[in-house]
């Protein structure tokens, strides 16, 4: 299967890409197209490859090969599971980091505000909650406006409430901000909640590429919904309708 983003102009081209460590292959020849501004959530067994070929994409895998095409946007941010913010510079610095000037100030308060934290800017990460950290994770990566947003299980950590608020906040950002998104998640329910497509990866290769049509926000009581949940898990190797991959 040779997995393509259809009528969209690609951000990200990835063709025969292929990672082993030691005698295991985890990337057997990968081909993927991810289209502009479009979401993609990355399902797969625990051990199937998902970060490893996140890795890959975010430029921080020296020693993937192929014969084939890596090509991703020059602006790319990353968020991971955990917010990896800088415990001595306040929730703006972090923010702001690498951003020049006033202009870069005001994109930083903006991003924050657009999180929904406004009037945090001089607070410490430590007084902020895991889920307001990864808030800020995600002003951090989009006051940059990426063409391409890498996130590897960015609410794995969070509790369940918390979660579907911070999927509210990523469909409403990923609206405005419009990147192309690549979201590793364990979440079947996340990723027919999310994105334009969800791929399963599987022995090495995607063997699932599926177009999500349905309108926005997402209703779970959707048969439709229970449809693609359905055949997702049943690709996951999982039977149990109502279940959730793990
Ligand atoms: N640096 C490394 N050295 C050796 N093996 C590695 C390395 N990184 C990953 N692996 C192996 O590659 C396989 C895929 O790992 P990866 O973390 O990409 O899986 P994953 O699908 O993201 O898993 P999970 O869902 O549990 O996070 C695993 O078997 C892992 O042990």
């Amino acid at each position: 299967m040779a997995p393509h983003s259809g009528q969209l102009k690609p951000a990200v081209r990835v063709a025969n890409l292929v990672r082993r460590f030691a005698a295991k292959t985890i990337l057997d020849g990968v081909e993927l197209d991810i289209g502009e501004g479009e979401f993609v959530a990355l399902l797969g067994k625990s051990g199937s490859g998902k970060s490893t070929f996140l890795r890959a994409l975010a430029g921080l895998d020296h020693e993937v090969k192929g014969t084939g095409t890596l090509e991703t946007p020059e602006k790319l941010s990353v968020v991971f599971q955990d917010a990896r913010l800088l415990p001595w510079r306040t929730i703006i610095q972090n923010v702001t980091l690498g951003l020049r000037g006033e202009t870069g100030q005001e994109a930083g308060r903006k991003a924050l505000a657009e999180v929904g934290l406004e009037g945090r800017e001089t607070a410490w990460p430590n007084q902020l909650s895991g889920g307001e950290q990864q808030r800020v994770a995600l002003a951090r990566s989009l006051v940059r406006e990426p063409a391409l947003l890498l996130a590897d299980e960015p609410f794995g950590a969070l509790d369940a409430l918390t979660r579907l608020k911070m999927h509210d906040l990523l469909r409403e950002l990923c609206a405005t901000h419009r990147p192309a998104v690549l979201l590793v998640t364990h979440d079947v329910d996340e990723a027919i909640s999310l994105a334009d497509r969800i791929l399963v990866l599987d022995e090495g290769r995607f063997v699932e590429d599926l177009r999500v049509d349905l309108a926005v926000p997402r209703d779970h009581g959707d048969p439709r919904f229970a449809q693609i949940r359905t055949r997702l898990l049943s690709r996951l190797g999982v039977d149990a309708p109502g279940r959730r991959a793990a």
